[in-house]
């Protein structure tokens, strides 16, 4: 089974847990966007839902396709979202923001009673950190913050090339009109405290580390298909609390 064929199985055994009626966050990502196709298929036999897209990229593919879509302000708490990964550890915490989109889908999946990764197996990792850690920063201040980011890396031993994110030759805007720094720090053996340590920068509008967000992973392998559930409550401590 091919990288792409993996995504579709990961996708198609996440829609099983979705419900009719059901308020639905909906990830971005090439992953994400395999499983609006296939939600895409369910609704036009009628199956009602209603869906918040995390991007505009997802929300365009769901016009596209006739998923009915709503905002967080019409629709402020969602049953589940379904999202995608750039890595996820055995804890279920993950790195996302590959897409560019981490800000708007932690707000999603923080408005959401339960949140499903889906990914195929190259995604699983032990420690997080291979992946380059996506920081979305504001635009204004952009040096400093990067410095402060760097500073406060090496406060607890980590240290690596925080580069600026590029599309061509001009900066990559978020949807949020924001600048993502991608931070190759290595494995990040403390999560939660370089969390704690990046909210802690002004500059900083939100990082792609999901702590305590993730309530299962649903992972495609070329052997079958493997659920993880999260071990403790989700909800019950996320990124934003202080260690
Ligand atoms: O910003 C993008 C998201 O966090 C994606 O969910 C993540 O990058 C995974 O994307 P893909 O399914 O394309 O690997």
């Amino acid at each position: 089974m091919d990288a792409r064929q993996l995504k579709v199985e990961a996708a198609r055994a996440a829609l099983a847990h979705v419900s009719d009626g059901m308020r639905l966050g909906i990830g971005t990502g090439t992953t994400a966007e395999e499983f609006v196709r296939l939600l895409a298929q369910k609704v036009a036999t009628g199956f009602t839902i209603v869906g918040v897209p995390t991007s505009e990229r997802t929300a365009i593919l769901c016009r596209e396709l006739g998923v009915p879509l709503s905002d967080l302000e019409e629709t402020p708490e969602l049953d589940l979202t379904i999202d995608g990964a750039d890595e996820v550890d055995p804890e279920l915490t993950l790195i996302k923001g590959g897409g560019g989109a981490l800000l708007r889908e932690k707000i999603v999946a923080a408005a959401s009673a339960r949140m499903i990764v889906i990914a195929d197996r190259s995604k699983m990792v032990e420690t997080l950190g291979r992946f380059p850690l996506p920081i979305e920063v504001n635009q204004f201040g952009l040096r400093a913050t990067e410095i402060a980011v760097g500073a406060a890396a090496a406060g607890l031993g980590l240290s690596g090339p925080v580069t600026l994110r590029m599309t061509g030759s001009q900066p990559f805007v978020t949807d949020g009109g924001h600048f993502i720094l991608d931070a190759s720090f290595g494995r990040i053996p403390d999560t939660r405290a370089l969390s704690n340590a990046l909210h802690a920068i002004p500059g900083v509008v939100e990082h792609g580390l999901f702590i305590g967000l993730a309530s299962a992973a649903i992972i495609a392998g070329g052997d079958g298909i493997q659920t993880v559930h999260a071990a403790r409550k989700p909800g019950s401590s996320t990124d934003h609390d202080v260690a």
